[in-house]
């Protein structure tokens, strides 16, 4: 199966990013985490985005808060799938960082997921793993009919106590 990257612009920025490796564990995808950043370390974080398809990675997430533009930076060194994820980490409350994740010019696109949307960063990677993939395919299946369930059973409690 191809690993998934993990990166992110600081360490601070890792108790929203955690979420994205729990996820992936949870469905058996393989993944490296690494603290890159365009401003501070950009040789090693253009050397890692055109490197990842031959070192067997099918999708980047990329984490920045602020001026983020890590997940751009990726993208402009890789035609691998990338996903952004803008970190609520600045008095801006992450508005900065999901604006310029987003707001890439046409030919770069970064898939952007909400600020610190880092679980959903996760399951679009494990959805593009998925396409060719069945087993993964079917693992998400079975977990969108549980969360389903979930929905459905706390329907049925709210119905039954004010439904009269
Ligand atoms: N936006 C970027 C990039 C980048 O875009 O490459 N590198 C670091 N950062 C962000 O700066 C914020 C503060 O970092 P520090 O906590 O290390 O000062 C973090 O949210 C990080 O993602």
């Amino acid at each position: 199966m191809k690993k998934v990257a993990i990166l992110m612009g600081s360490d601070s920025d890792f108790p929203v990013v955690e979420k994205a490796l729990t996820t992936l564990d949870k469905y058996g995808v393989p993944f490296e985490v690494h603290v890159y950043s365009a401003h501070r370390t950009p040789e090693e974080a253009r050397a890692f985005a055109m490197n990842a398809r031959e070192n067997g990675f099918g999708a980047i997430i990329a984490a920045a808060g602020k001026a983020a533009h890590l997940a751009g930076a990726m993208a402009a060194n890789t035609t691998l799938p990338v996903i952004g994820i803008p970190i609520k980490s600045s008095t801006l409350d992450g508005l900065d960082a999901l604006l310029s994740t987003v707001q890439m010019p046409g030919g770069m696109p970064v898939a952007t997921v909400a600020i610190d949307g880092a679980e959903n960063a996760a399951l679009l990677a494990i959805q593009i793993l998925a396409v060719t993939d069945e087993d993964l395919a079917e693992k998400l299946r079975v977990a969108r009919a549980d969360n389903a369930n979930k929905v459905l059973e706390k329907d049925r409690m709210i119905a039954e106590k004010y439904n009269k």
